[in-house]
């Protein structure tokens, strides 16, 4: 489901002498469906941007990134979008809020942008939220003024309300009291067992340990640490 080959990645510093930083050389990853793999490595190694890459935030130098049957290297932006809405989801650590729109719409907004009625999106919407203990009085209120874990768990809810074939999960459960870690790492276990492919990045060594089925260093891919 999620298949990268000879994956490569370089910045380059046009404000800084156009220094050039090899961050990742020659990534191979090959993630099935029911399986999550945990991104882990020292800080800088690059698991952040490895999963930026693989969401087509940056580009890759060479190899690819297959998702869903589309290279997200070679795709084009349109291609790239509907991966995204369809295939790919992404729980990032923060929510990108939108003013004025109603939490209850934040997180029924991808099911809309597939085409469900809005009825059938609010009803999964709230039922995400009552799971993830967001008091009904707020549902109706945009989370602009909401919590650091107000806005984490409303995030969570909007990345889990489609049943995406992969997704890839940026520190989920950080931040979180035990009772909505628990809400989390079982949202988790259920995408794994509808078959959902994931990678993620989990410094809860606990959360790794029970929800994902390997780990893989990426130091290994770092051209500098591994000289
Ligand atoms: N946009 C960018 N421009 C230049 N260098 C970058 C950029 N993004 C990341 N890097 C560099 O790539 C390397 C890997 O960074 P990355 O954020 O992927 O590491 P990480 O493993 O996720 O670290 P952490 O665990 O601290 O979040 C770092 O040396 C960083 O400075």
């Amino acid at each position: 489901m999620i298949d990268l080959s000879n994956v490569s990645k370089t910045f380059t510093l046009h404000n800084q002498g156009s220094a050039v930083i090899e961050v990742l050389h020659d990534v191979c990853l090959r993630v099935e469906p029911g399986e999550c793999v945990a991104l882990t490595g020292a800080s800088g190694a690059g698991k952040s941007t490895l999963m930026r890459m693989i969401y087509g935030n940056y580009m890759a130098q060479s190899g690819s990134i297959v998702v869903g049957g589309v290279d997200l290297v070679q795709a084009e932006p349109r291609e790239v979008i509907r991966i995204r809405r369809e295939v790919l989801g992404y729980v990032s650590q923060f929510l990108r809020v939108v003013p004025r729109v109603s939490t209850l719409d934040v997180v029924a907004e991808p099911l809309r942008m597939l085409g469900q009625p809005s009825r059938a999106a609010r009803a999964r919407a709230q039922e995400l939220l009552t799971g993830l203990n967001i008091p009904e009085p707020l549902w109706a209120l945009s989370p602009t003024t909401f919590s650091g874990g107000e806005q984490q768990r409303v995030n969570i809810a909007r990345g889990f309300a489609h049943p995406y074939p992969a997704m890839l999960l940026d520190e989920p459960t950080a931040s979180l009291d035990a009772a909505n870690r628990e809400v989390v790492l079982s949202l988790i276990e259920q995408a794994k067992a509808r078959g959902a492919a994931i990678i993620g990045i989990f410094h809860d060594e606990a959360a790794r340990a029970r929800v994902c089925d390997r780990e893989l260093d990426v130091s290994r891919f770092t051209p500098a640490r591994a000289a």
